[in-house]
This record gives C-alpha cells, sequence and structure tokens, in this order.
C-alpha cells in the first residue's frame, strides 16, 4: 500500500477545504429561499464567498477543523495497524502544511500537541467488510456545533413544547427543540444527524453517523422520513437564520436513523453540524493504497453568484473604527449598524480570558478591540507567521468573564460570533463598548483582511488560544449588542421560543 499515506492526505486536505457537492446544493437552495438585502442574505453570501476561496487557496474552509473522525471499511486480512499509522502520518503533515489546526488538547494540563495526534485523537473506527476495497469517510466537525449536541431522554417536559412521550411525536419535539436550542451558536444554517434508541454512548455514535449520509437522500423507513420532512419544514419557520440573525434559512438537513434500546432507556440524541460540514469519503485499492473513486463528489457545484462580490463590497460602505477608538464613537452605534476595523486587534479566547481576570496583559487594551478567534498559522522559513484561516469562535464561553475584562482593560468592541449573555449586555452599556458579531466559519474571508501578524504572545496557550496582534484593513462585523442595552440575539431567542411553542400539539398520532 505504498500509495496509502499519500491518499489519506488528499482526503483531509480535500475534506478541510472543499465542501462537498450536497452541502453545496443545500447552501445554494438556502440562498434562493432568503430575501434579498437582508442581513441572513449577505451572511450566505459571504459564507459562498468563503467556501470559494478556500476551494481555491486549498485552505480551510474554517479554521476549527475539528475532531477528525474516520470510518474506515477494510477487507478481510487487511492491515489495520499500517492504516492507522498512515492516518497518524497523514494527519501530522496536513497539521504541519495548514491544512488542519492543532486541535489536539491535553484536558487536564491545556497542552496542545501541536501536531493533532494524541490521546484519543483522531478517532479511528474500524469495521471490517465483504467487498475487496477500503473505504474511507472522514468528517470534521469543529467544537462549536459540537457543543450543541444536545441528547434526550423520555419522557421528558421540554421548554415550550409540553411533554414528550416515548413516540414518533415525543421525538418531534427534542429534534424541534434541538434546533431552537443551538440559535446561531453552531454556525446556522446547520444539518443534524439524529440517533433514536441505544445507551447514551451508541445514541450519540449513531446521530453522528446520519451525517455521512447524503443530504438528498430518501430515509428508507416511512415514517423516518416523513419525520426528516417535517423537522425541515417546521424548522425552518423558526427564523433563526444564518448566524442566529433572523431569516428563513436555519436547518439546511435533517437525517435520522433508529436502533434498539433499553427497556427503561429511551434517548434522542442529535449532533448538530455546522454549514461548514465537512466530510468526504474515498475508495482505495487495497493492494496499492490509490484513491479509485470520492463518494461524495457526484458533481461541481458552484456555491458564488455574479452579484456577491459587489454585495460584500457594500457592506463595506459603513462606520469605520480603528485603535483607540472613542466612548463618543461606540455610543453612536446600535444593533444592526455594519462596522469596518481598520488597524490593531488582538485575539483573545478561553485560556487567555480566564488569565486576565487575575493578571495583567502584556499589550494596550484601552480604546481596543478583542477577536474570539483561535486562528490556523503557518511560520515561514524566515520565523514570520502567516494567518490561514481566521473565522471567530462561539463568544457565550466568554460570558463569566467578558464584562470584567472589558472593564479592566478600557475594551471598546469585542467580536466573536453566536452572542452573549445579559451580564455582558450590562458591561457593554456601563462602560461604553460593543459586540459585533463576524460571520462563524469565514475564515478565509476574514484571514484576506489581516495584512500582518504584528506579534504573539502566550505561545504556551497552543497555537489557537495565543494572544495574536494583528493589522486588518476592512474587517467587517454587524453590531448585534450595543451600549444601550439592545441584543439582536436577545430577540431572535425570544421570538423563535414563542415560534416553537407553536409546534406544542400533537402531529404524527
Ligand atoms: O474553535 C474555533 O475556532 C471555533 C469553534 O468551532 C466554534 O464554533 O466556536
Ligand atoms: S466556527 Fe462555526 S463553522 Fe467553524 S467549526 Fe465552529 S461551528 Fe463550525
Amino acid at each position: 500500500m505504498e500509495r496509502l499515506k499519500d491518499s489519506i492526505y488528499q482526503l483531509i486536505v480535500e475534506t478541510s477545504t472543499n465542501l462537498p457537492p450536497d452541502v453545496r446544493r443545500a447552501i445554494v437552495k438556502a440562498r434562493e429561499h432568503e430575501d434579498a438585502g437582508t442581513r441572513a442574505a449577505l451572511s450566505l453570501s459571504t459564507i459562498a464567498v468563503n467556501i470559494e476561496a478556500a476551494e481555491v487557496n486549498q485552505s480551510p474552509i474554517c479554521q476549527d477543523t475539528g475532531m477528525p473522525t474516520f470510518e474506515v471499511k477494510t477487507p478481510i486480512g487487511a492491515n489495520q495497524i499500517e492504516i492507522k499509522k498512515a492516518i497518524h502520518e497523514a494527519i501530522a503533515l496536513a497539521t504541519k502544511n495548514g491544512k488542519l489546526r492543532p486541535n489536539s488538547v491535553d484536558s487536564l494540563t491545556g497542552e496542545n500537541t501541536g501536531n493533532n495526534l494524541g490521546e484519543g485523537t483522531p478517532v479511528i473506527h474500524f469495521e471490517q467488510w465483504e467487498n475487496e476495497e477500503v473505504e474511507i469517510r472522514l468528517i470534521l466537525k469543529g467544537g462549536g456545533c459540537e457543543n450543541k449536541n444536545i441528547q434526550y431522554s423520555l419522557p421528558c417536559e421540554i421548554d415550550g413544547l409540553g411533554r414528550a412521550g416515548r413516540d414518533l411525536d415525543g421525538i418531534r419535539k427534542c429534534i424541534l427543540h434541538s434546533v431552537y436550542q443551538a440559535q446561531g451558536q453552531g454556525c446556522s444554517a446547520g444539518f443534524i444527524g439524529v440517533g433514536i434508541g441505544g445507551d447514551r454512548t451508541t445514541g450519540y455514535a449513531l446521530a453522528k453517523e446520519q451525517l455521512f449520509r447524503k443530504v438528498n437522500d430518501v430515509n428508507p423507513n416511512a415514517d423516518l422520513a416523513r419525520l426528516e420532512n417535517y423537522i425541515m419544514e417546521t424548522a425552518n419557520q423558526l427564523g433563526i437564520g444564518t448566524m442566529g440573525f433572523g431569516g428563513q434559512a436555519t436547518l439546511l438537513g435533517c437525517k435520522v436513523g433508529a436502533t434498539n434500546r433499553l427497556p427503561a432507556s429511551f434517548f434522542v440524541s442529535v449532533a448538530y453540524n455546522c454549514w461548514a460540514f465537512r466530510r468526504q469519503g474515498v475508495t482505495l485499492d487495497a493492494t496499492t493504497g490509490e484513491i479509485t473513486s470520492w463518494l461524495y463528489k457526484d458533481e461541481q457545484v458552484q456555491v458564488t453568484t455574479e452579484e456577491d462580490k459587489q454585495k460584500s463590497g457594500e457592506q463595506r460602505k459603513t462606520v469605520v473604527l480603528q485603535q483607540p477608538i472613542s466612548e463618543e464613537q461606540i455610543r453612536d452605534l446600535k444593533v444592526g449598524d455594519v462596522v469596518v476595523i481598520d488597524g490593531t486587534m488582538h485575539t483573545g479566547r478561553d485560556a487567555l480570558h480566564k488569565y486576565l481576570m487575575d493578571n495583567d496583559c502584556p499589550v494596550d487594551l484601552q480604546g481596543g478591540v478583542i477577536y474570539h478567534c483561535g486562528p490556523v498559522m503557518l511560520k515561514d522559513e524566515d520565523g514570520k507567521w502567516h494567518v490561514k484561516a481566521a473565522g471567530p469562535t462561539t463568544s457565550i464561553r466568554e460570558e463569566p468573564y467578558q464584562a470584567d475584562i472589558i472593564k479592566k482593560f478600557g475594551i471598546r468592541a469585542v467580536i466573536g460570533k453566536g452572542g452573549m449573555g445579559p451580564k455582558t449586555l450590562a458591561g457593554l452599556k456601563e462602560h461604553g463598548a460593543v459586540y459585533l458579531n463576524a460571520i462563524g466559519g469565514a475564515a478565509q474571508y476574514y484571514a484576506d483582511c489581516i495584512k500582518n501578524v504584528d506579534g504573539v504572545d502566550f505561545m504556551e496557550f497552543g497555537v489557537p488560544e495565543a494572544m495574536w496582534h494583528l493589522n486588518v484593513k476592512g474587517f467587517a462585523a454587524i453590531v448585534t449588542m450595543d451600549a444601550h442595552g439592545n441584543s439582536l440575539h436577545a430577540d431572535v431567542d425570544k421570538s423563535s421560543f414563542e415560534k416553537l411553542a407553536q409546534f406544542k400539539e400533537p402531529v404524527f398520532k
């Protein structure tokens, strides 16, 4: 199998950089149904531009290249140890080449292994089959959408929908609620895989397995097919929309599977995947390791339109902010305004926020901008760092710290995605700061705005968690929480909850 490592490397690069046609088709369809000129339509346009930039640059679609999970089928007699070794080598190489972000972190020490290899990573599942070829499927599911996975144990009470019993209608309520609770935080519009039954572990495994199905396939079980169609139609009436900005497209795909359960247990497990739904698959010649076919590439689908470039141009005719930003500039902004950042910004996410609570900051953040982002970085031969992918991370994780950090350091703008909670909203009002929502997953689009890496602190936190000092030009984001107590996220949560409650009555008797 002399070609094995090379073939797996190709699979990894394709998965990280080239969204499969069925996923692209779902995004094209969502675009067709979105009302022109809305925030959701503009975001979808940015997403489309990003998808094509990633393909052209052969760079990650999203900076969070997820937990690499391989599903491998081998003919009887194939050497699984050799395959595992080739997967490990290919993963390390793809990380070194900036196709994957170093994402394997020691849970106790917080240390990043730097090459995506470590205890439990990557995930590899082997199964034997009676075919002659080897089949390898790969999914790169990021952490933000993984955090929005949810498991229900029936019977239960579901907020807004009432009692969910151990039947198809109870399952229906769980799935609808799972979409509501994700809001925009898993970079909607999303795809869900649902596992009915099993135990807690196999239920989630079944849910994730559903994500390997093609978006447009038809469930062979008539009841489940009906359920999938119902969910697609209904979830898209919740009005959560792209990135939780409100809009028509909330769910792009729903795949449901069932497995037997114990008499005492009845789990409904939901795996939520962002729009950056990265999965590919190949078959390999079992003797040479050569790729013989690609499993998801049935046609070329273009997601951008002629108008996309023009639209992103329009988006830029807005307020420009540059450090030091004054309180007056911030108080002038309101929810819905589009701003453009020029000049300095600093990345900071989980480790940094925790650290800054009790320590000083190595740079002056007065009037400054913090970007919730863990980029993919590459160092060139001269030791200079370059940004390969740099979209926002989910901001809500910083909710316990953000208001205090804003106050302590005089920060004026926080950029992230998915919005933040009441404590931050009050902090923004009190100290004169804004929350700006960038388009989650649009990592190429934002990397393009970063003109220079001015420096880095806290490399000991690992590449994604380090504090990168960036110089940007034309970095556009939308004000979704202003300094007057308004939050688009709170508004969309409230209105989508009201819509959810309209689906309380039984549908599947
Ligand atoms: O870790 C990241 O960069 C992003 C993460 O996938 C998220 O959605 O919050
Ligand atoms: S940032 Fe968004 S698009 Fe990227 S992995 Fe996280 S949820 Fe997915």
